[in-house]
This record gives structure tokens, C-alpha cells and sequence, in this order.
């Protein structure tokens, strides 16, 4: 499916910007179905849209929001993507929203992928939104290169709902939604910043392997349009 690339002239602005259409298409959801799930990133880009979106005016008790992907720790733990939106988007009028975590207190990771692949099923079958972030090595949610689920995670015939993932540059074992859950929300972004992740998308774009470059699996194969939001 093609790609759009949105640019802007600061991350504010891209904010901003971002901010308002994820708020428009929140509420055609609610207007249409009575509720409306997103599921965000994690990591350093999305802080600033986070806090954006927080302000907006819309009915945020009838949204539920969800993480792309997160890492295997309790949500105090200062790298859990939990806590960045803790802290940045269930503020202000998004703090009527439902969050749905994706760590489990269980014993294993994965355990914890069961029990929030259960708990998220009903969200998720499509998602409204999706927002993806990108690493400098092509990765996005938890797909990352190397990854020890990677081959699955990214197999279109893999059911919805969340794996784990083992990898060098991932720190500690993540838990990730599927390509399955995230390939055909209504509104499928890719949030990324910086003349560096530019570069990184140009050689996304080109041939080569999805395994190197798990970004490309979206942006090959995704059935929804993939919208990317990007700026210096
Ligand atoms: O590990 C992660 O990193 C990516 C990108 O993060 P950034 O710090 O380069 O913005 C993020 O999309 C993913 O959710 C997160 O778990």
C-alpha cells in the first residue's frame, strides 16, 4: 500500500498537527461505533505529540489506548513505555481514557503475551489508530533485526495480538503486537524525527530484506495507507 509523507517545519508543529487528526479521527469513531482504540509507541519521539494530544476535546471516557509495544518490566520501571504515557498522555482531558497495559505481572514474557493478547482482543480487531515509531535500525514496535520471534511477528498469517521478542539492541525481552494487529488500523502513522531517521526511512524504501529492516514489512505490505509524520 502507498505511503504519504507529511513534513513540518518543527516537531511542535508536526505535533500539533498530528495531534488534531488523531483527535478527528477518535471522535468519526466514537460518532460512528460508540468507542475508539488507538495504540501508541514508545521510546524518546512521541513525547511532545503526547502531550498535545492530551488537550484535545473529545469524549476520551469512550477511548481506549494501548501500547504498540512494550518491555517486559513493571510500568515504575523508568524504560517502561507505560510510564511515558502515564506521564504524558493520561493527563489533562485524556485522563478520562482507558489504558490497557501489555506488561502482565507473570512469570514469564510469555505469559504476559497471553494474558494481554486476551485482554486487548476486543480493541484490536481492527485498531482505529496506529501509531508506529522507527529505530536507527529499521525497527518498529518490537520487530527488531535479529529479533528471536522476528520471522513470526512479522508473517501476515500470524494471528492478531502480542508476541515476545528477544534481541540485541532491545535491551530487556518486549512484548509486541503482531504485524497482523497493526497493518490495517483505519489510520496507520509512521512518527518519526530527525535528518537521521530520514535517512534511515530512504534505505527502508529501498530493495532489500524485511529481516534487516523490519520497518519494511509496513511499508511493503501494510493494507492500510501508511501516513508518515516527519520532522527535523
Ligand atoms: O524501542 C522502541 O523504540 C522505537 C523508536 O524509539 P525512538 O526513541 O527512536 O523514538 C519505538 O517506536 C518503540 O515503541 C520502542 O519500544
Amino acid at each position: 500500500m502507498a505511503s504519504t509523507l507529511h513534513s513540518f517545519a518543527s516537531a511542535a508543529d508536526l505535533a500539533g498537527n498530528l495531534a488534531d487528526k488523531v483527535a478527528d479521527t477518535l471522535s468519526a469513531a466514537i460518532a460512528a461505533r460508540g468507542t475508539a482504540s488507538i495504540a501508541v509507541s514508545g521510546g524518546s519521539t512521541p513525547k511532545v505529540f503526547f502531550q498535545a494530544l492530551s488537550t484535545r476535546d473529545i469524549a476520551w471516557d469512550k477511548v481506549t489506548i494501548t501500547l504498540v509495544d512494550e518491555r517486559f518490566v513493571p510500568a515504575d520501571n523508568p524504560r517502561s513505555n507505560h510510564l511515558l504515557v502515564d506521564a504524558n498522555l493520561l493527563q489533562n482531558k485524556a485522563k478520562a481514557a482507558r489504558f490497557l497495559p501489555l506488561y502482565q505481572d507473570a512469570a514469564s514474557a510469555e505469559e504476559a503475551a497471553r494474558l494481554a493478547t486476551e485482554k486487548t482482543r476486543a480493541i484490536s480487531s481492527p485498531f482505529d489508530i496506529v501509531i508506529l515509531g522507527m529505530g536507527g535500525d529499521g525497527h518498529t514496535a518490537s520487530f527488531f533485526p535479529g529479533g528471536s520471534n522476528l520471522a513470526k511477528a512479522i508473517d501476515a498469517s500470524t494471528p492478531r495480538g502480542i508476541i515476545t521478542m528477544e534481541a540485541e539492541g532491545a535491551g530487556e525481552p518486549r512484548l509486541t503486537f503482531t504485524f497482523s494487529s497493526l497493518q490495517d488500523a483505519a489510520l496507520l502513522v509512521l512518527h518519526i524525527e530527525g535528518e537521521g531517521k530520514k535517512d534511515v526511512l530512504a534505505k527502508a524504501e529501498g530493495s532489500g530484506d524485511e529481516a534487516e529492516m523490519p520497518i519494511r514489512a509496513v511499508l511493503r505490505r501494510a493494507t492500510s495507507p501508511v501516513e508518515i509524520y516527519w520532522a527535523p
